[in-house]
């Protein structure tokens, strides 16, 4: 059944007090607090080191948390009824270098019975002219991650995360790769979190933010409510500090210049003055958020996480 509709009402990952502590470099991910509802295609943003692969690795079930909770599709990440629905892609693929991409499908198969889709596995290989009987140690880097996203799309996931797995395809493949991956996530509801440092290119395909920095979650919900809170202000201006006209409302980047004035700002109704307001670009409020760590966090009523597992963790 073809279900592109999003599922507001489950939750595909909710975390409260969320903590990650490493020996030497102490907390990674610290008291990380949001909700993403499943069905929703997330973009993970955020500085080099921000955290973003701990996170995955988390919802993935690959290491615990030392802090707080993680729950994915309201169980465990590890949970033997969990880890089935979840499929993992990081920036190096474990495959099989002695194995051909046919063999690698049929492993994908046995450990993924009655759910494995091979189909969906040929079909993105397929689109790259990648031959079934090619051994996966034979292929260049960005052929073997195609690989590695057909085994991962063909365990047909509830939850499909994606920790920059793109980074060596050249830009075409890339944009293609996108394409197909979205068209498969939204035949099938499938909630994605795609950890990407290229802006522009999630723009059109996240409807979801998760942007964190410092360990912390900074930004999370809607892609269009996110945008709709906050202005990007541009105009001329001489004056010190920031302008009057903006004191009703958080200013989270000012930057001057000469006499270029550019502000994004979260705002609290109109901006006053002859100023040119606009809505941000995606790439717009993330960036002006990169260069501003210190504005204080936004996080939209549908990534709240929900009270009752707030009061669970809390009580635990
Ligand atoms: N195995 C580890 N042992 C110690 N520290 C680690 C380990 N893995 C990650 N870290 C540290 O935890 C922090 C978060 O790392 P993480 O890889 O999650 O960030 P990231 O947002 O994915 O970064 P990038 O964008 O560079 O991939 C960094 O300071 C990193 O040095």
């Amino acid at each position: 059944m073809t279900d592109l509709t999003f599922l507001p009402d489950r939750t595909a990952l909710e975390a409260v007090g969320l903590g990650v502590k490493y020996r030497r470099r102490g907390w990674a991910l610290r008291d990380c607090a949001f909700r993403l509802p499943a069905g929703r295609v997330c973009a993970l943003v955020g500085p080099n080191g921000a955290g973003k692969s701990t996170l995955l690795a988390l919802a993935a079930g690959l290491r615990r948390p030392d802090a707080g909770r993680l729950r994915v599709f309201g169980g465990e990440p590890a949970d033997p009824g969990v880890r089935p629905r979840v499929a993992y892609v990081g920036q190096d693929k474990p495959l099989y270098p002695s194995f051909t991409v046919a063999d690698t499908f049929r492993m994908g198969h046995e450990l993924n019975p009655g759910r494995w889709d091979q189909g969906v596995a040929e079909r993105l290989v397929r689109a790259g002219d990648i031959p079934l009987d090619a051994r996966v140690g034979t292929l260049s880097g960005g052929q073997r991650t195609r690989v590695a996203l057909a085994l991962a799309l063909g365990k047909r996931p509830g939850l499909l995360l994606l920790d920059e797995p793109m980074s060596d395809l050249d830009p075409l493949v890339r944009h293609e790769m996108m394409a197909a991956l979205m068209a498969e996530a939204a035949e099938r509801a499938t909630t994605v979190v795609l950890a990407s440092h290229v802006l522009t290119e999630l723009e059109g395909a996240c409807d979801y933010l998760l942007m964190v920095a410092d360990g912390r979650v900074r930004l999370a919900g809607e892609v269009e409510d996110l945008l709709s809170a906050h202005r990007l202000v541009m105009g001329r201006y001489e004056g010190e500090g920031v302008p009057r006209e903006f004191a009703t409302h958080q200013v989270v980047e000012a930057r001057a210049r000469g006499r270029q004035f550019t502000a994004l700002l979260r705002t609290d109704g109109p901006v006053a003055g002859d100023w040119q307001v606009s809505e941000p670009s995606l790439e717009e409020m993330v960036l002006a958020h990169l260069r501003a760590p210190a504005a204080p966090a936004l996080i939209a009523p549908s990534a709240e996480p929900r009270p009752g597992f707030r009061r669970e963790v809390e009580a635990a």
